[in-house]
């Protein structure tokens, strides 16, 4: 898979079928979607092209702040890689390009850039300045500069919009086994061991505390988790703990994690842990003592968990 910063950057000339969206999680109904992309491409004799935007459009037009997505941009290019897409563009999305109108759009990008001779899209997709076209337009442009539209159905958008907003229901409630279900595999979180305030030694549960490498990363509910982390090509598996620690007088959310059978020094490594089940809900405890018979009763939970799981 070809990577393109912008549409700009693009210059391959085949001819091409793309496709258009976010694709926050690459899930399980995202992924028919893109199977159909490069099918299409293979039947076709195209380049299967995925554009994608990066900021998310609502951080830029409405500001909002506070979106949070399932994937960051480098977790949804590794999941992507996965696919077989011949080209992935990641388009910077600006103020600017939100002004282009529609057929400059179609025209200057689509069919300049990227030489489309067809385009997936969903049935309600609207784009240009103000959202001002449809799919109906689409069809029309591409009598104009040659190219088809294949329309996702109303039924299978509703699958993948369905399972997106299901998904970060179930982070929120802590329902891992469902948002794994919806995804197709594990949610994960990325970034690099940092300090904390090693407090963690010294109740002889030393944890890795993760700094996220984006903002706008979705973080499953505060509480205890079971997860597992590949370390050096091993797999390890941990308990985390997401929350502000209340007990040591925590602040700022922190993601940290105790590994089992496992003492190294992770410090300033990039870590990705994944999800497997919740365990409990964060507590305020009345003392670091009983904080520690809590992660003692945590580290068995996980530990009969991984034994009789299948
Ligand atoms: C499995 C696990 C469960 C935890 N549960 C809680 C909790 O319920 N309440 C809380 O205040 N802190 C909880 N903690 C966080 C501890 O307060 C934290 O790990 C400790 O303060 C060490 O912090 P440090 O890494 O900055 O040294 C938990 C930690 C782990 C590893
Ligand atoms: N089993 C383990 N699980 C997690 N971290 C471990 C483990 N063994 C050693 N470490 C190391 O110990 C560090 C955490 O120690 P801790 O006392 O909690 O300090 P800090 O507050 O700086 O995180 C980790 O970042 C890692 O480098």
């Amino acid at each position: 898979m070809n990577e393109y910063k912008s549409a700009a950057s693009y210059t391959n000339k085949r001819p091409s079928v793309v496709t258009i969206g976010t694709f926050d999680g690459v899930h399980i109904g995202h992924k028919a979607i893109l199977q159909k992309l490069v099918a299409t491409a293979q039947k076709d004799n195209l380049d299967s092209v995925l554009l994608t935007f990066f900021p998310h459009p609502r951080m830029v037009l409405q500001k909002d702040a506070n979106i949070k997505l399932i994937n960051t941009l480098s977790e949804k290019k590794e999941l992507l890689q996965q696919i077989g897409l011949d080209h992935l563009i990641i388009h910077p999305f600006t103020q600017s390009f939100s002004r282009l109108t529609a057929v400059e759009y179609v025209r200057d990008i689509l069919v300049n850039k990227l030489n489309a001779k067809k385009i997936i899209i969903g049935y309600d997709h609207r784009f240009g300045r103000n959202r001002n076209a449809d799919i109906t337009d689409l069809k029309e442009f591409g009598k104009t500069y040659g190219f088809e539209v294949e329309e996702i159905t109303a039924q299978e958008l509703d699958d993948v919009a369905v399972s997106s907003t299901k998904i970060r229901k179930a982070l929120n409630v802590g329902d891992i086994e469902t948002a794994n279900s919806y995804l197709g595999y594990p949610f994960m979180v990325s970034g690099t061991v940092v300090k904390g305030k090693a407090i963690g030694r010294t109740i002889d549960f030393p944890t890795a505390n993760l700094q996220l490498e984006e903002t706008h990363k979705l973080i499953p509910k505060d509480g205890v988790y079971v997860v597992q982390a590949a370390i050096q090509n091993k797999i390890i598996y941990g308990i985390t703990s997401v929350g502000t620690n209340p007990t040591v007088g925590g602040k700022d959310k922190t993601i940290e994690t105790y590994f089992l059978d496992f003492n190294e020094d992770l410090y300033d490594q990039p870590l990705k842990i994944e999800f497997i089940t919740h365990i409990r809900d964060e507590e305020t405890f009345n003392s670091v003592e009983a904080l520690k018979v809590a992660i003692q009763k945590d580290e068995h939970f996980a530990r009969t968990y991984l034994a009789t799981r299948e």
